[in-house]
């Protein structure tokens, strides 16, 4: 099999107080791959998301050790700027989008590069993706629904042009039909742009149409990985996850 796209070995971010979030995690995560991520509440997820792509510091935290690579590439501890040229760009958990501006502000918000032409091609592409952003481009991105939201924030990620797209909590907050269109929509990208996508995910009946390996975070390592259809079929997550009865 080909180098993995993102390769993260031993990786320990902690915050101010010492406190380890991410504990040495191993993870690997080849092209055209959907790997999640899932856990309790303070697992370490987002943590993870923020050690891969730079933005521990900007939460006070930091990479203690460990590397992360990128198409082979030492990017350890790189801030969000040159993740974002190395091609990898988060879709944070929060503030996705800037709710005072229009739709069509927040996509030309996005620090996209290249030419005019090349930009403006880029934008028509993305907004083909998702229809419902022409027909609202100038209202205040508050007044659009909680889903849509969404995917204007996975919009503009886009937008940046990712090898590695990692989206934390797409679900949040969402009714399960907005859960629904929001990974048709994600499902939708992998198929026609083999987009290579990590996802932290606690809604396991809709991850587990589109993951491809999953991992269980526990107490900032992984307790279980595996291919997703043998993990999120595992006794420890149809228990804790799905409710079920095994
Ligand atoms: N900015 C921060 N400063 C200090 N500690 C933090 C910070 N962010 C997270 N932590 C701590 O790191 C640990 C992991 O948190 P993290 O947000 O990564 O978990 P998570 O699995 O994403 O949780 P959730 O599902 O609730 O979002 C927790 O103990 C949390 O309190």
């Amino acid at each position: 099999m080909n180098e993995p796209l993102l390769q993260v070995r031993g990786l320990t971010v902690s915050y101010g107080g010492g406190s380890v979030a991410v504990d040495q995690v191993d993870l690997d995560v080849h092209d055209g791959e959907v790997c999640l991520v899932l856990g309790a509440n303070g697992a370490g997820k987002t943590s993870l998301l923020r050690g891969i792509g730079g933005f521990a510091a900007s939460e006070r935290g930091r990479v203690r050790s460990g590397k992360v690579l990128i198409g082979g590439a030492d990017v350890t501890g790189r801030p969000p700027r040159t993740m974002v040229g190395h091609g990898v760009v988060l879709v944070p958990e929060e503030n996705k989008v800037f709710r005072t501006l229009t739709v069509g502000e927040n996509l030309r918000a996005a620090p996209m590069t290249g030419d005019r032409g090349s930009r403006r091609e880029l934008l028509d592409e993305v907004v083909s993706l998702f229809p419902f952003i022409r027909e609202r481009m100038d209202l205040p991105a508050g007044q659009l629904s909680g889903g849509e939201r969404q995917l204007l924030g996975i919009a503009r990620a886009l937008l940046l042009k990712p090898r590695l797209l990692m989206v934390d909590e797409a679900s949040l907050g969402l009714s399960p039909i907005a859960v629904r269109k929001v990974f048709d929509s994600l499902h939708s990208l992998v198929a026609a742009k083999g987009m290579t996508l990590l996802i932290v995910e606690q809604n396991v009946r809709a991850a587990r149409a589109i993951a491809d390996r999953a991992h269980v975070m526990v107490s900032g390592t992984f307790a279980l990985s595996g291919p997703a259809r043998e993990v999120l079929e595992s006794e420890q997550v149809r228990r804790t996850y799905l409710g079920l009865e095994v």
